[in-house]
């Protein structure tokens, strides 16, 4: 692996081959033999039990890339030499063609090369429009403030070029404080949708977006999860990351500032959730090149230090972007994008590479359903409103799920009434898909981000403790036992306590398995559920890696015999365990802090404002971990010490 880092290729075709990590796609029957179909001549003049199976791999393929796939033409299976003559290859794509209408697809060509042994071609095999389905895809957006964010969605979205004064930003905005201040402080949605031959369905209509025609015209929607730059949000934008389950991260980088700022703290970010990133380098236009060069130098310095591992690749043509996108699931590639939202250069690029970007969550649609709530609505006219990401299973209008835990740690059954994706009402939501609920009987106050929809044949419990196997990627002295700072753990985020640890005290590096203690409510958490754990800029990213479930019930048994109710679970009613070391920094300053809802044709919030969710504001306390014991071993974050050993830095495995 080092020797991968050392020897970083410069173009993306290299880098490929070193990784040779093109994932073939998992192929659900085993049983079928396609020994016969595996030649590259195969689709030249397939026979008719050839082109069954032809057309079986292809549904496969189809089905497994949730809709689509890209397919290579010229190319066996069997090792042989590559390449085709150019009347053979025009009878193979006919047959692809023919293979792809019969799955009511569309196939496009990608790109042709001529090699020594003839013609190979790449081409993305699409399945058309279906009524109220398309394959969704979410792109986290981060990056440092004014690196242009806001701006590249705006641009990208409504097909506008900005006047580098912050035209095009004005059009997502969601509060009027942004508005005044031309800053991101909530999470916010933009959406991009593709059609099957892969052009942009986005038409604005006086300005505005219709989410429900973009999604009628889709194939593939990109949904943007606008994070803010500013380290004051950096709650919000850790949440963004953790609640709203993103496929991939864009990091967004201002050319002429460079890596500044909250850039590094966000990488990181997307680095311990295990999320892959691509990095767009903006304001190329204004930026002079020798300071161009610098930023691409240190990003390049970076992304490959042994803190962060990465293979960077500059996309500057479209076989680049083709190569990135197929092998980018990896996790070690880096793509970077160098444009300019201003004259519009490498746009194209960039929107062909998301065009090609598939889904990282598995689907279990035959599992019991889980639905993770990260935003609460009340909508006049339609009641409590939930909206979150659909983890496991099917669920449909009239489902009964359970709703939970509540402050005592219960689970209560509730009915969707309604669901909605993208604004778009529709009669079922699948694994991996968002989406918006409205429910019966329940008032939004009972509801809190991080309470989750589950099946009751899971039969869900809450718990109060759980063991964490933790790496600590940054802190400024030691933290031991009754250390507490805030778990952000899919859409749960909670103070917790340190209970006990497997070492006496941890420090920037270290790896501890890790009991915690949540401070407030019990929570519903999974085994090997990706976690973070930070106050401030102290961070320790890990897994979820035991339930404890009994200490809680025993607990909450104790109190209901002493007949106290869930008032008596409230943090005061908690064992003294150290102090509460909320940062205080990063408060959400807007009203109610919510993404637009897609249930609602427009935002519909708490009316008379709150927060929303049970978090509520927190107080102001003593910033932890300050005048702890412990000397500051490193107070460096791991992504900047490139003389700690990759032994050392471990990132623990992905869940
Ligand atoms: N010349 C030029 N200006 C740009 C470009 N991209 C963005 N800008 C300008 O840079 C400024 C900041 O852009 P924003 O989109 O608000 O930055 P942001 O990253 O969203 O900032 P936060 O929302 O505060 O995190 C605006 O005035 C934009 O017009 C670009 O490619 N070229």
């Amino acid at each position: 692996m080092a020797s991968v880092v050392d020897h970083t290729p410069t173009t993306a075709e290299s880098t490929a081959n070193l990784l040779s990590m093109k994932m073939e796609p998992h192929l659900s029957s085993p049983a079928v033999d396609y020994s016969s179909i595996k030649s590259k001549t195969s689709l030249i003049s397939p026979t008719e039990e050839q082109y069954d199976l032809l057309q079986k791999k292809l549904k496969e393929r189809v089905e497994s890339g949730r809709g689509e796939t890209i397919y290579d033409i010229g190319i066996g299976e069997d090792g042989g030499e590559t390449g085709l003559k150019p009347d053979e290859y025009e009878a193979s794509v006919a047959t692809l063609q023919s293979l792809a209408s019969t799955l009511d697809a569309d196939c496009v060509m990608l790109r042709q090369r001529k090699g020594e042994h003839g013609m190979t071609g790449q081409y993305l095999v699409r399945r058309r429009v279906v009524e109220q389905d398309f394959l969704e895809i979410r792109v986290a957006v981060v990056g440092n403030v004014d690196a242009g964010k806001s701006t590249l969605l705006g641009v990208l979205t409504h097909g506008e070029l900005d006047n580098g004064r912050g035209h095009a930003r004005q059009k997502l905005f969601r509060h009027k404080h942004e508005m005044e201040s031309g800053r991101t402080s909530s999470v916010g949605n933009d959406i991009l949708g593709f059609d099957s031959l892969g052009n942009v369905v986005n038409k604005p209509e006086h300005g505005s977006l219709d989410w429900v025609k973009i999604c009628e015209k889709s194939s593939k929607v990109i949904t943007f999860i606008d994070l803010a730059g500013h380290e004051r949000y950096l709650k919000t934008t850790v949440f963004g990351m953790t609640g709203h389950a993103p496929d991939f991260g864009m990091l967004m980088v201002g050319a002429n500032s460079g890596i500044v700022g909250m850039t590094k703290e966000h990488l990181g970010l997307a680095l311990a959730l295990s999320v892959p990133v691509f990095v767009v380098v903006t304001k190329i236009d204004m930026c002079p090149p020798n300071v161009l060069q610098e930023t691409l130098r240190l990003l390049a310095r970076v992304l490959k230090s042994p803190g962060c591992r990465k293979v960077p690749v500059m996309v500057k043509t479209k076989d680049d972007v083709i190569i990135s996108a197929t092998n980018f699931v990896s996790e070690r590639l880096c793509p970077i994008f160098q444009v300019s939202n201003v004259n519009g250069e490498n746009l194209d690029l960039l929107k062909m590479f998301l065009n090609l970007l598939t889904t990282r969550m598995a689907c279990h649609e035959n599992e019991p359903a889980e639905f993770q709530i990260d935003d609460t609505y009340s909508v006049p006219g339609v009641g409590t409103v939930v909206s979150g990401t659909t983890l496991k299973g099917v669920i449909q209008l009239n489902d009964t799920l359970m709703l939970g835990p509540d402050p005592l740690g219960h689970f209560i059954p509730i009915t969707v009434k309604s669901i909605h994706r993208k604004r778009m009402a529709v009669r079922q939501v699948s694994a991996s898909q968002t989406a918006s609920f409205a429910l019966k009987k329940i008032k939004r106050s009972q509801i809190r981000k991080g309470m989750v929809m589950v099946s009751p044949s899971l039969n869900p419990v809450a718990c109060w403790e759980f063991k964490g196997e933790i790496l600590v990627l940054h802190h400024p002295t030691t933290i031991s036992s009754r250390y507490q700072a805030m778990v952000h753990c899919g859409s749960i985020r909670q103070t917790a306590s340190i209970v006990a640890m497997s070492q006496e005290c941890l420090r920037t590096g270290d790896k501890a398995l890790v009991h915690f203690r949540f401070i407030k409510h019990p929570e519903y958490l999974r085994v090997g559920q990706r976690l973070v754990f930070r106050e401030g800029r102290t961070k320790a990213v890990g897994n979820v890696v035991k339930l404890i479930t009994q200490a809680g019930s025993s607990q909450l048994t104790a109190l209901r015999s002493q007949g106290k109710t869930n008032k008596m679970v409230s943090p005061q009613h908690q064992p003294s365990i150290g102090v509460v070391t909320n940062d205080g920094m990063d408060d959400d300053v807007s009203p109610s802090n919510e993404k637009r809802c897609e249930n609602i044709p427009q935002r519909s919030g708490g009316g008379g404002g709150g927060s929303g969710g049970g978090g509520g504001k927190k107080g102001r306390g003593r910033r932890g971990g300050r005048g702890r014991s412990g000397a500051a071993a490193n107070s460096k974050p791991l992504l900047e010490q490139n003389q700690v050993t990759p032994s050392r830095v471990v990132v623990p495995s992905k869940v």
